[in-house]
């Protein structure tokens, strides 16, 4: 059994503010991008790491040497990032992980799951259970309430028997906000796997301040 873990890094962030793309800005030493790949480069079920790079990147040789990973350019939406990435490992595995370079906090507890999830389904992802009340707003008051039950916030890596992934993604050019969306339009079962509350995506400024902590927290004194 092959498994391969994409990590797509080719967005350009802009809702994290200024300066450079989230995934490359430092966070307890390392960038975003680097702190994810090191998660699946070190988790003995991992064979093979696909590091997707927007175009500018790849022009100017902006990536981390290690770990080792194949490099891809990718495209204008998440999507066909993530198609850029599958199209180099056809043939060459049975699973695949999906995982937003944005994700630095990602732990082998996670990617654990996911694996476990796999053996159920072909396509198994991790998500938190909404525990808040939701409220449905209009022009700035509460205009009802949403009912809570069964209500999941998705996290990456999202994980695939390979060739159903690669089908999807060739079936719905489209593409989907994510690859459990794409599974979705496909029919294909889903399994929800534990998500974690550390497992943030970097998308607000005010994340990389937690993320950043999450780490320290995590690596200690090695991170810098
Ligand atoms: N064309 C794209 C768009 C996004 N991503 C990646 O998909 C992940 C999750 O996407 P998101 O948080 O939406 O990232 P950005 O598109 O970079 O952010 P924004 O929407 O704020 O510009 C990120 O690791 C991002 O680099 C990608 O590889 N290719
Ligand atoms: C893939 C993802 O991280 C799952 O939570 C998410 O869909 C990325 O895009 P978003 O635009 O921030 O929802």
């Amino acid at each position: 059994m092959k498994i391969a873990a994409v990590i797509v890094a080719a967005g350009r962030g802009t809702r994290a503010g200024a300066g450079d793309p989230k995934q490359w800005r430092p966070l307890a030493g390392r960038s975003s991008a680097q702190h994810a790949m090191q998660v699946f480069a070190d988790h003995a079920r991992i064979d093979r790491l696909v590091l997707v790079l927007h175009p500018d990147d790849l022009a100017a040789g902006n990536w981390p040497a290690q770990p080792a990973a194949d490099i891809v350019s990718g495209g204008a939406t998440r999507s066909a990032s993530v198609l850029a990435g599958l199209r180099v490992l056809e043939g060459a595995c049975d699973r695949v992980l999906i995982h937003d370079a944005a994700r630095p906090c990602v732990s082998a507890q996670v990617i654990d799951g996911v694996l476990a999830g796999l053996e159920q389904t072909p396509a198994a992802a991790p998500g938190v259970p909404v525990v808040d009340a939701l409220w449905r707003g209009e022009n700035g008051q509460v205009a009802g309430m949403v009912d809570r039950d069964n209500l999941f916030r998705a996290q990456t890596p999202q994980g695939f028997h390979f060739d159903s992934i690669l089908a999807a993604h060739r079936a719905f050019p489209d593409g989907a906000t994510d690859d459990v969306a794409l599974a979705q339009r496909a029919k294909l079962p889903v399994t929800i796997t534990p998500g974690s509350e550390d497992n943030l995506k970097i998308t607000l400024p005010e994340d990389f301040a937690r993320a950043e902590r999450i780490l320290r927290e995590r690596h200690g004194h090695q991170a810098g």
